[in-house]
């Protein structure tokens, strides 16, 4: 793959803060066009990690292109080819949200048109208020506005829908499709596995500063962890059987009980269930090492 098929490259990324690795040596390319999701506990690294991607932070080592530049030497032509949703906006919004939206366009040479972007985040009765007067759900939708105001070939999503609600949360996830149809490149942040699962292509998991995991989204944990379970109760027990064809082993179940099976389920893993297996083992994995660490050290 050459770098104009790549909208990111990473290879071998490290930041330390003093004493603390926040982010270890993580790989991975997100293509163009692609939507990847970046997932991980709070502290991972995530931000960290998005931070040196846009150009806001330096990084201790490794090689990082961002539609082929070296962030920490993006120009303002760089700059302007980005989008940017960062985790919390700090605005003070004496602005109303048209006037914001206005501001920001005038940066950039071919924007949006600003009516247009106002109403696909949903903010069009509110176009006339001041920033500062919106709810805090509202302010998140200016945020994502501002995000994608100047028609960014490569948008960065740092957990942009916390504090929507459901109703917004699905008329963020069209926004995207309409993005992502247009030829986006996405980078996504976000702690709502079924928002990744929705948007993203290929998700990455972090744990403490390292990959666990980089695959396709239904493919995230490796093809065991997403073969269905039936399960059901007999004679009291309960019973279960890892299938590919779920269908079938209840039918035979149906046939040998004589009727509808006691406590019956199938159960398809989710991205939740598959995230939770992993994070929760390389927790489990990290606290039993800092255990064994601080043994030999009190030796
Ligand atoms: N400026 C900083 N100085 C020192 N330590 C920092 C700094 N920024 C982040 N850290 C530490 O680096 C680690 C990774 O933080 P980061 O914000 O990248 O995590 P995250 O995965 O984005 O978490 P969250 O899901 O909570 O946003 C954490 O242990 C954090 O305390």
């Amino acid at each position: 793959m050459n770098s104009t098929d790549t909208a990111i490259e990473v290879h071998e990324l490290r930041k330390t803060y003093g004493e603390l690795t926040a982010v270890d040596g993580i790989s991975f390319d997100i293509h163009r066009g692609e939507t990847f999701a970046l997932l991980g506990p709070n502290g991972a690294g995530k931000s960290t990690t998005i931070e040196i991607l846009e150009g806001y932070r330096d990084r201790t080592s490794g090689d990082v292109r961002v539609l082929g530049v070296d962030p920490g030497r993006g120009g303002l032509d760089w700059k302007a080819r980005i989008g940017i949703v960062l985790q919390s906006s700090g605005e003070s919004g004496n602005v109303t949200v048209g006037e914001q939206l206005r501001h920001f366009a005038a940066l950039y040479p071919n924007p949006r048109d600003v009516d247009e972007v106002i109403a696909a985040v949903g903010l069009e009765s509110k176009a006339g208020v001041l920033i500062r007067k919106l709810s805090g759900g509202q302010r998140r939708r200016v945020d994502v506005a501002v995000g994608i105001i100047g028609a960014p070939e490569l948008l960065f999503l740092d957990e942009p829908t916390t504090g929507f609600d459901p109703e917004a949360r699905r008329s963020f996830w069209q926004l995207i499709r309409t993005l992502q149809r247009e030829g986006t490149s996405i980078l996504l942040t976000t702690h709502y596995l079924d928002e990744a699962a929705q948007l993203g292509d290929r998700a990455g998991i972090i744990a403490g500063g390292r990959m666990v995991d980089l695959a396709p989204i239904d493919e995230i944990g490796g093809r065991e962890s997403r073969v269905p379970l039936v399960r059901w109760v007999e004679g009291g027990e309960r019973r279960e059987q890892r299938t590919d064809s779920p269908a079938a082993v209840v039918t035979a179940l149906v046939a040998r009980l004589g009727g509808e099976p006691e406590g019956l389920e199938v159960i398809r893993p989710s991205l939740e269930d598959v995230y939770l297996d992993l994070v929760g083992h390389e927790h489990a994995a990290g606290i039993a090492a800092d255990a064994l660490n601080e043994t030999e050290t009190a030796r």
